[in-house]
């Protein structure tokens, strides 16, 4: 859905910010390529990290990908919405892109983890939409870790101990999916995107007008 403006020219809505989240491996990165591809118009968050590319990965499209002493002056500089510490590596969100996508009322999706999540409420609350995805099994979970072919053993061990950790998050979260079937899990996760945009609060100004106009013409 397009941002619709009003006669002043103002955004029906402001944007949302859709974030996922999940332990390592339930299908964040392949839920997102699919909502992307049904939503050209929602915006991508993409990430600044200090851990290394895996093979495919492109800067600038996966993630941009920073030395230390750069993601250092990010922070130091106030660039990022929010950043954390993930599996020894460091992440965060870019603060101008989000904000800019914001502005004009576009939806921005999000692949952070369960403390950006927490940080982006704490800073943009009800503009937050926050989807969790859990894996069938653990054992589906190391599978499909597995099958990707993009991590060593000692990272693929150590994302599967950290996974019941990230799992316990799931109370925080406003939507919580299994993602067993990929043409199931995709279809709640657009369901949700679709459902999210018409909440009245979300349209208040757009609405007021629309109401007032249609009641002043009548008779
Ligand atoms: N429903 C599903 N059934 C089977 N395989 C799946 C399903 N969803 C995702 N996968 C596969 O599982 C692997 C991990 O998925 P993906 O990379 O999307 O996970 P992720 O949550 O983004 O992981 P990370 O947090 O490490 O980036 C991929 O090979 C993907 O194709
Ligand atoms: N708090 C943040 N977490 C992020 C961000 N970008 C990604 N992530 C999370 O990191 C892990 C690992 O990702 P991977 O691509 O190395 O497998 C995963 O849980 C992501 O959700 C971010 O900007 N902030």
């Amino acid at each position: 859905m397009e941002a619709r403006t009003d006669k002043a020219g103002k955004t029906e809505r402001r944007g949302i910010l859709f974030v996922l989240s999940s332990p390592s491996g339930a299908g964040k990165t392949t839920m997102a390529r699919r909502l992307l591809a049904a939503e050209p118009q929602m915006a991508v968050s993409v990430s600044a990290t200090t851990r290394a590319k895996r093979p495919g990965e492109v800067d600038g499209i996966d993630y941009h990908f920073r030395t230390e002493a750069q993601f250092d002056r990010m922070v130091e500089a106030g660039a990022f919405l929010e950043w954390a510490h993930v599996f020894g590596n460091r992440y965060g969100t870019p603060r101008p892109a989000v904000e800019a996508a914001l502005r004009i009322g576009r939806d921005v999706l999000f692949d952070v983890d369960w403390q950006g999540t927490q940080q982006l409420a704490q800073s943009m609350g009800d503009d937050v939409v926050s989807i969790f995805l859990l894996p069938p099994t653990m054992t589906e979970l190391e599978r499909r870790l597995r099958a990707r072919r993009t991590d060593s053993e000692e990272v693929i061990e150590g994302r599967m101990a950290r996974a019941a950790a990230e799992i316990s998050h799931w109370p925080e979260y406003d939507y919580v999916l299994v993602n067993e079937d990929m043409h199931d899990c995709f279809e709640h996760i657009h369901t949700i995107v679709l459902a999210e945009r018409l909440r009245r609060q979300r349209r208040g100004a757009w609405l007021t007008e629309f109401t007032r106009e249609m009641v002043g013409k009548q008779g």
